[in-house]
């Protein structure tokens, strides 16, 4: 049975954005959306934002995310915000387990697995992150590092396989994230035909795999002929419309 995957591009904003320029951001990049064939396509501002981003892609193909979630319901979590509130707020996905909220924020394996767990139950799609820094990379550590990062994430799935067309997993190698670096085909090939396997193994046949890390307009139809890539997860260069879209339309490519 052939698996048809819908290919996606989320553009991570990180900390970056204002009221005045989100506008001409946004504007700008539909109009170089308008009359193409488009994979589904979303964008990921800071909370503050989540409310004008949505009002201006309402009734537009993007959806709408965040960049983070609470792993909690409810309560007594000062500073936090849940999965039900984003839903409240019209959005489509959640990240969760980006490397720079690992690294910054001390976000643990089984913490990321519990955030993934909670948007997944608020109806919105997780975006798990997974990846490696340089010297995991350099000490050939790679697949291990995935393999401990999923372990929990596969675990909390395990009840929910059928829900694997809700769940996406974005490999970004922390050492090509906004350094201009990315592996070579062959070596982000190898790294989601591991993380492939591993999904199928789970009955998740139908979780997508984006590819993140220095991806531009310049290398995303390269990155996305790949045959385990589903599309991209956006840095840099998802603050540019015109090479966001460009990212876009390489990943139509893979429209079946
Ligand atoms: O971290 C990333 C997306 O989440 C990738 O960032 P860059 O595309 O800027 O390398």
């Amino acid at each position: 049975m052939t698996v048809v995957r819908t290919p996606l591009v989320v553009g991570n904003w990180k900390m970056n954005g204002s009221f005045e320029r989100n506008q001409p951001l946004l504007e700008s990049l539909l109009s170089h959306l308008a009359q193409k064939r488009l994979p589904e396509v979303g964008v990921c501002p800071p909370f503050p934002y989540l409310a004008q981003v949505g009002a201006l892609l309402a009734e537009t193909p993007v959806r709408w995310g965040a960049q983070t979630v609470s792993e909690h319901r409810g309560g007594a979590y000062t500073g936090q915000v849940s999965a039900t509130m984003l839903k409240d707020l019209g959005c489509s996905y959640a990240i969760v387990g980006h490397s720079e909220r690992r690294q910054y924020c001390a976000e643990t394996d089984d913490a990321v697995a519990r955030q993934a767990m909670a948007v997944l139950d608020s109806g919105l799609v997780p975006i798990i992150c997974v990846g490696e820094s340089a010297a995991e990379e350099a000490a050939c550590q790679t697949l291990a590092v995935i393999d401990r990062q999923l372990a929990p994430v596969l675990l909390a799935l395990a009840g929910v396989a059928d829900e694997g067309a809700s769940v996406v997993v974005a490999y970004e190698p922390v050492w090509a994230i906004g350094t201009g670096k990315t592996p070579t085909p062959e070596g982000v090939q190898a790294v989601h035909t591991h993380i492939r396997a591993a999904l199928d193994a789970a009955g998740l046949v139908q979780t997508r795999i984006l590819y993140g890390g220095s991806v531009k307009g310049s290398n995303a139809e390269t990155l996305f002929a790949l045959p385990d890539v589903d599309g991209g997860l956006i840095g840099g260069a998802a603050l540019d419309a015109q090479d966001f879209s460009t990212i876009c339309t390489a990943a139509a490519n893979r429209l079946v």
